[in-house]
């Protein structure tokens, strides 16, 4: 069921037309991740979400109500933000200021009965009990977003906003602030939260709204939204995106433009382990043309070498590359300038009789020190110590060799 919906919301910031036409929803009971470049219009769409701003055109519902037609106190009730600034100057206590959130819930006459424990519930919930006497005024950047997502949290509202919770949070209260908003949605809660860190929004966020120049570039499910075409339209960045192997979920690695190599050489990488990932990367940052394996289907090497559109020789996971497949790799040595492997994989499969075959072929510990070499660049300094030129013998690598 939808829970707040947006239909061609329109919103002018002085001369400025900031929201264009704005058609979304946020379902009951979900999570949703508002992404977008800076000044896309995220904290605006939430602001005229909370009432805070008039659209000039289009309507925003919360429940099936126009949130313009709810008054201050009743919207209140319903709808709870974390907003983006969180400078409180005076001199209130973490306390005080998170009892500040049941302001809507203090009946005219009479006591907020219900207060006390809800207040610290929130600071047990954001685990904050130890700072509550301390003044707003000398708790860290990142205390005081947790004092303020402990005010929603106290306001008792089915509704969150949320504008960039978990900037300037360590790692560790990142993901303990995302933990506690995914437990409150689970508990029943509706929540948008505006993330620039698209990695934790796909990770926690069962939607994502993507907001591009004030209007919806993108929405839906994390795999289906973070699409390295819609990543790249949205934020000018060129990026991979692949599956997170601990979480599973989309990960998002921006990318530098290539550079134009003075001399661009053609790199052939014998497979390893997953060895060469950083190899293969700052080759083709650097403007090399690689090609890759042969190189288990589905593993570290293969997905990297996809994902940077390099050539790949791939063989099934567990199987001896055949004849025809040894036929292509010599075919991708013999056209290669250069072969390299790490040494951890000297001696894996075919890699000992190519590396022989090679005309020229490096032998690397260091990614750096690899690009280096191949570049022309290197110095005795790094072929003494990350990278070797391959001797005639399998086992031997050495040092300082002639071609
Ligand atoms: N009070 C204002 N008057 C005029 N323009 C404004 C005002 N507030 C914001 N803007 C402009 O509106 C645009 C959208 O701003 P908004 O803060 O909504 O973007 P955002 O997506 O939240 O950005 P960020 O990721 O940097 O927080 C920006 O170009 C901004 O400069």
């Amino acid at each position: 069921m939808t829970h707040i919906d947006l239909d061609d919301v329109h919103v002018s910031l002085g001369d400025l037309h900031v929201l264009r036409g704005v058609d979304a929803s946020v379902g009951e009971g979900n999570l949703v991740g508002l992404l977008g470049p800076n000044g896309a219009g995220k904290t605006t769409l939430l602001r005229t979400i909370a009432g805070i701003l008039d659209p000039t055109s289009g309507s925003v519902h919360l429940g099936g109500t126009d949130v313009h037609s709810l008054g201050s106190r009743e919207l209140s009730r319903r709808l709870a933000t974390v907003p983006q600034e969180t400078a409180i100057s005076f001199d209130f206590t973490v306390r005080d200021v998170v009892a500040m959130g049941r302001h809507p819930h203090r009946p005219r006459f009479g006591a907020d009965e219900d207060g006390p424990e809800a207040v610290e519930h929130a600071l047990e919930r954001t685990e904050l009990v130890d700072l509550a006497d301390r003044p707003i005024t000398e708790v860290s950047g990142g205390e005081r977003k947790r004092v303020l997502v402990a005010r929603a949290l106290a306001q008792d509202a089915r509704t969150l906003l949320l504008d960039e919770p978990t900037a300037g949070l360590d790692v560790n209260h990142q993901i303990r602030t995302l933990d506690l908003v995914r437990d409150l949605v689970d508990e029943g809660r509706t929540a948008l939260a505006a993330i620039h860190d698209l990695d934790l929004a796909a990770r926690y966020c069962d939607e994502l709204l993507v907001l591009s120049e004030g209007h919806v570039l993108a929405a839906g499910p994390p795999e289906a939204v973070l699409s390295e075409s819609t990543v790249s339209e949205a934020f000018d960045a060129r990026n991979a995106v692949a599956p997170n192997p601990v979480t599973g979920t989309p990960t998002v690695t921006p990318l530098s433009d290539p550079e134009t190599a003075a001399d661009p050489r053609r790199v052939h990488l014998l497979g390893g382990r997953g060895e060469g990932v950083a190899a293969l990367a700052s080759l083709v940052d650097a403007g090399h043309e690689v090609s890759v394996g042969p190189v288990p289907e589905g593993s570290r090497e293969a997905l990297a070498a996809d994902r940077r559109d390099c050539e790949t020789l791939e063989v099934p996971p567990f199987a001896r590359p055949g004849r025809a497949e040894l036929a292509r790799a010599r075919e991708a040595v013999d056209a290669a300038d250069v072969v390299a492997v790490h040494e951890d994989a000297v001696d894996l499969g075919p890699n000992p009789d190519l590396l022989r075959s090679a005309d020229r072929a490096f032998v690397f510990a260091d990614a750096e020190a690899l690009l280096a070499a191949v570049s022309g660049e290197e110095t005795s300094a790094n072929v003494d110590g990350a990278v070797r030129r391959f001797d005639d013998s399998a086992a031997v690598v050495s040092a300082n060799s002639d071609d």
